[in-house]
């Protein structure tokens, strides 16, 4: 920590317990031996590099992520490799998966969801002031840090955004409907994710969730949303959904609108206590 220029090597760390697979790669708890820091190391063989032609994927994700500095940003500290494996020094998120707290609790109050949703606002905010889109925000790639506080990890799909961008990426479940028309997109894309976020963390399952992909596709686009009776969401929030994912494209005015109604929705839960 304080000195990320320095040349770090394996021989620095204690490697820990694995704390999960990722796509390309396994991230271990690892403690950095003379400070006794917890890190997570995040370790990806070169030659899967090559099979899944994601040099520049990787090259990107290091750039960005070194670069970004929030609180709700998993930090990468550095990076150093050896002849088969490139090693990412990674933040320790405590508290594991957010995904996990979904599944444990079924779905989030409206307090703890908009607690969630307001810090992925900052976040991504903050991202699209520095032009990089995320494109993969979901469960998986959201953790808790010792606070539970949220923290978005695993930038691999995110690019520099100057011009607009064509890749498909990540699940269906979160595509807002230019990627899943695989047209032109930018910042929007993340933020029509926020409203299929805040969705699934107060019913615990995403809104276009389908048997089939085909389904799924048909639903994004046709923007088929609908609330279940219960649990019972508020009409405040239920508003807030529809205005994310029906309104995409008026970026701006639109992001200020659902901070404002984020700290609306937050004080009234926090009030409701
Ligand atoms: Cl990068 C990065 C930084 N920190 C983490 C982390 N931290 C973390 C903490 C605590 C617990 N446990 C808390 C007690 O109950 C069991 C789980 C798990 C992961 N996990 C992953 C990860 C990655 C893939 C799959 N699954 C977890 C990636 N991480």
């Amino acid at each position: 920590e304080g000195n990320s220029k320095r040349k770090w090597s394996l021989q620095d760390f204690e490697i820990g317990k694995p704390l999960g697979k990722g796509k390309f790669g396994r991230v271990y708890l690892a403690r950095e031996v003379k400070s006794k820091y917890i890190v997570a190391l995040k370790i990806i063989f070169k030659e899967h590099l090559e099979k899944y032609r994601i040099h520049h994927q990787l090259r990107r994700e290091m750039e960005i992520q070194t670069s970004l500095r929030h609180p709700n940003i998993l930090r990468l500290y550095g990076w150093f490799h050896d002849s088969e494996r490139i090693f990412l020094i990674l933040e320790y998120a405590y508290g594991g998966e957010l995904y996990n707290e979904l599944r444990k609790h079924g779905h989030f109050s409206e307090e703890q969801a908009a607690t969630y949703i307001a810090s992925l606002t900052t976040a991504l905010a903050y991202c699209h002031e520095k032009h990089v889109i995320h494109r993969d925000i979901k469960p998986e790639n959201l953790l808790l840090d010792h606070e539970g506080r949220l923290k978005i990890a695993d930038f691999g799909w995110s690019v520099q955004s100057r011009s607009k961008r064509h890749t498909m990426c990540g699940t269906l479940d979160y595509l807002a409907p230019e990627m899943v028309e695989n047209k032109a997109h930018d910042y929007a894309v993340d933020n029509w994710t926020l409203g299929i976020l805040c969705y699934e963390f107060l019913y615990g399952a995403p809104p276009f969730e389908s048997e089939s992909q085909s389904d799924t596709f048909k639903r994004i686009m046709k923007v088929d949303l609908s609330f279940p009776s219960s649990p019972n969401v508020s009409m405040e929030a239920r508003n807030l959904i529809s205005r994310v994912t029906i309104c995409i494209g008026y970026e701006k005015s639109w992001s200020n609108s659902i901070e404002a109604s984020c700290e609306g929705l937050l004080e009234k839960a926090l009030s409701s206590e």
